[in-house]
């Protein structure tokens, strides 16, 4: 058992643990594929993703970098940064896979390989590391001012995971918080656990652990994270789905993304010299 570099649709690393898998593309240093051993996929794909240069990639876990959205003004583009749309490089991968089920891959980006980017002139290194375990899916950007100014950072750890249907689940964790909600461009406070019944694109104040539970794949999905002020949860329905031509009619049904963020008012700045590190982490419960 071992992992191999891969080319189809686009170039990155796979290993087959079993009956389980795990997928990382170089594009976006797009983790896409973590599903242990007897377990069903945990992320979400997409059948109708772009697989093309300069394209994002519809589901896994895109890295919303050094903005998200389009940014604390909403003025920057590409939405959700140009870091997803960039070929990171391949830096490191510490295989155990025939020992304990484990794959660690990591990716590194800087300005020099990203470079002009008029909405984001400063100079940056960012290190990504997937940790695939059979346990667990772990994820950490670190990012760090190499330059001489103060930096503006935003951005996210985008995760789309897969549930037998988004109408039934329900999200734990974030009763009492505040949110924006991006739909109505109201500010609330989240009363009970989160569930899904429209059109959901809300940014939680929240840096806490949050529970999916979804009764219709029969599994619990602990979903905790360091570094981050904001939880977002975000399902298009059926409208946004229909337009995006990415995105299948009728697949918003099978997925949520529970993200973790830093965006809007809580963007953070980087001193010079200084490094933030944004985790997370994805156990079957
Ligand atoms: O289509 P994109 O650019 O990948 O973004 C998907 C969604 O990502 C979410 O994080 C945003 O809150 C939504 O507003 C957005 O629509």
């Amino acid at each position: 058992m071992e992992h191999e570099i891969t080319e189809n649709p686009l170039r990155g690393v796979e290993a087959t643990i079993g009956s389980g898998h795990y997928g990382v593309f170089d594009q976006g240093a797009h983790v896409w594929s973590w599903q242990p051993d007897g377990a069903a996929p945990v992320l979400w794909m997409s059948a109708k993703s772009w697989f093309a240069d300069g394209q994002p990639i519809r589901g896994g876990v895109p890295i919303c970098f050094p903005w998200f959205g389009n940014g604390r003004a909403g003025d920057q583009e590409p939405g959700h940064g140009f870091a997803r749309l960039h070929t990171w490089h391949l830096s490191d991968i510490k295989d155990t896979l025939d020992r304990d089920g484990r794959l660690l891959v990591e990716y590194t980006l800087d300005n020099a390989m990203t470079g002009q980017q008029p909405d984001w002139p400063y100079r940056y290194e960012a290190r990504f590391v997937a940790k695939f375990t059979p346990e667990y899916l772990g994820m950490t950007l670190e990012v760090t001012n190499t330059g001489q100014s103060h930096v503006p950072l935003d951005g996210a750890l985008h995760t789309y995971l897969a549930v037998g249907d988004v109408r039934k689940v329900s999200v734990s964790g974030l009763d009492g918080a505040e949110y924006y909600d991006k739909v109505t461009g109201q500010t609330e406070t989240q009363s009970g656990d989160v569930t899904i019944t429209g059109e959901t694109d809300r940014v939680y104040r929240s840096t806490g652990e949050v529970v999916l539970d979804d009764p219709v794949l029969g599994r619990k999905l602990v979903i905790a994270k360091s570094g981050s002020a904001n939880t977002v949860i975000w399902n298009p329905w059926v409208d946004k789905s229909a337009a995006a031509p990415d995105f299948g009619d009728d697949e918003w049904q099978g997925m949520i993304c529970i993200e973790a963020a830093n965006a809007l008012a809580d963007q953070l700045t980087l001193r010079p010299g200084e490094t933030h590190t944004l985790k997370q982490r994805i156990t079957l419960a």
